[in-house]
């Protein structure tokens, strides 16, 4: 694979701080301080030009003044909180009380600093807000990683195309330019838009994804940038979509030829400058977000007939990677199906049976149209059907077998053994107990028993108890 240390010795990205205080003095202060601990510092003297300041661009630590002329800090807490849901708020004031401290944290501010303050107290503010940061990006990548409890990606490969379009991704990572993953459904699409977010600047940031398919047009539009309260029957409060989600991190768009011409519009100008609005919302927003998409479809041919925006693909496929399928691509067949036997038995929390010489035959000659998805969910369900420890071809649907050409057929050219066999295992494979698979034999179980030793078939096959 190649290397990918130039991306991964990339600094995480520095902290935003947003200091709200109307008086000079102690903003000029605050920012030699932060700069020195190396935040990028913007400043807001009263609470609309501190969310305003918001709405252009997210923060993610505010200083704020308890008292801001005639204003109240402690008012505009909740309004940040509403502008910017994962903000860390500290009031900063000279006229410390234990209500006002109360209070501060009632509202939703994370801490409370009484002046005069030193630079030790802020950079312990800094890297607590720091801290609480990071945490909340790998929690919500564990909550994706849970959500689909696969086996861990490996970008380890024996095939040529796999290698250059990892090869490309990981070059692609240290860059900001937006990338478009191409291939059959199944070949590791999602897989490798998680890998290139994990090598690239900004992997300690969100990563998240929206399928475009799967929503309908109101839905996905509100899905990805957000909507106000009462935008849409069923908008009872204001959310923020998932570009906002994304922030500092990478948005991944999966099946983006599946978008409405107006949705198409709408993301064009999200990739070309930033901004977006959420549903029924006049204000304008803006999100620091890296775009990575796929299809399955042939975008070029869409752009002909119409139905997706040539600019918008520009914007889309500034790398273009182009991912092999599995049938393209046969030396991971076998690596791939013995990590996923590995997977799944640690899962059933019994030992990794082995693939038999006919087993590794099938698998390779078979076609997988459904690319690494059809080859990891056929080993999975190998796995629940076949406790023996050699998986055989008889646990795999006939369908895998039949292309293979490693399926007795009935008049094809096979002795009545090797048909009784053949007959006598798939019927264990998919009975659900022993007594059964012999009722469906028309045999008695002792009868089954004796057969099974002589075919080498595994004990207990499908689960069932011994007879
Ligand atoms: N390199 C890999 N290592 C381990 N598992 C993989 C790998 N590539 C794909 N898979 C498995 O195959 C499944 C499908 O992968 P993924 O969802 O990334 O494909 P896709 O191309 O995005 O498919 P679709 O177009 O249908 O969304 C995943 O659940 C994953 O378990």
């Amino acid at each position: 694979m190649e290397s990918q240390s130039g991306a991964a010795s990339a600094e995480p990205s520095p902290m935003r701080v947003l200091v709200v205080d109307d008086e000079r003095n102690i903003r000029n202060t605050l920012r030699i301080c932060l700069e020195g601990f190396g935040c990028k510092v913007r400043e807001a003297t009263t609470p609309e030009s501190a969310l305003a300041a918001l709405a252009q661009g997210p923060a993610d630590l505010a200083l704020v003044d308890l008292r801001l002329g005639t204003a109240s800090g402690l008012e505009l807490v909740p309004r940040m909180l509403a502008e910017s849901p994962g903000l860390d708020i500290v009031l900063i004031t000279a006229y410390a009380t234990f209500d006002t401290a109360v209070e501060a944290v009632k509202r939703g501010a994370r801490d409370y600093l009484p002046k005069p303050f030193t630079p030790a107290q802020i950079r312990h503010v800094v890297d607590r807000a720091r801290a609480h940061r990071e945490l909340a990006s790998r929690l919500g990548e564990l909550e994706g990683q849970l959500a689909q409890t696969a086996p861990e990606a490996t970008l380890e490969t024996a095939s040529p195309a796999m290698h250059a379009a990892i090869g490309l991704i990981a070059r692609a990572a240290a860059s900001e330019a937006a990338v478009l993953l191409r291939g059959e459904s199944g070949t590791g699409k999602g897989v490798l838009a998680r890998a290139l977010h994990s090598m690239s600047p900004r992997r300690k940031r969100p990563f998240v994804t929206v399928n475009c398919p799967t929503l309908s047009e109101q839905l996905l539009a509100s899905e990805l940038f957000g909507h106000m309260r009462g935008a849409f029957t069923g908008a009872v409060r204001d959310q923020p979509g998932r570009v906002e989600q994304a922030e500092g991190g990478t948005l991944f768009l999966d099946e983006v030829a599946e978008m409405s011409p107006a949705l198409q519009a709408q993301l064009l100008r999200f990739l070309q400058d930033k901004q977006f609005e959420r549903l029924g919302e006049g204000r304008t927003r803006r999100a620091d977000v890296r775009v990575v998409a796929a299809t399955n479809r042939d975008l070029e041919k869409d752009v002909a007939e119409g139905r997706f925006r040539e600019d918008l693909l520009y914007r889309l496929n500034v790398v273009e990677v182009k991912l092999p399928a599995l049938r393209e691509r046969p030396e991971d067949v076998l690596p791939l199906a013995r990590r996923f036997v590995a997977f799944f038995a640690r899962a059933a929390k019994r030992p990794p049976p082995e693939l038999s010489p006919a087993t590794e035959a099938m698998l390779l000659a078979y076609g997988w149209p459904g690319n690494v998805r059809e080859l990891r969910n056929a080993i999975e369900r190998a796995l629940i059907v076949w406790p023996a420890e050699v998986l055989e071809p008889q646990a795999f649907p006939e369908r895998i077998a039949a292309a293979a050409g490693s399926l007795v057929t009935l008049g094809g050219p096979h002795t009545l053994e090797e048909v009784e066999r053949e007959h006598i295992l798939r019927v264990m494979a998919s009975a659900p107990t022993l007594d059964e698979a012999a009722r469906v034999l028309g045999i008695d179980a002792s009868t089954l028993w004796r057969k099974r030793k002589k075919y080498e078939a595994p004990p207990g096959a499908s689960g069932q108890g011994e007879a």
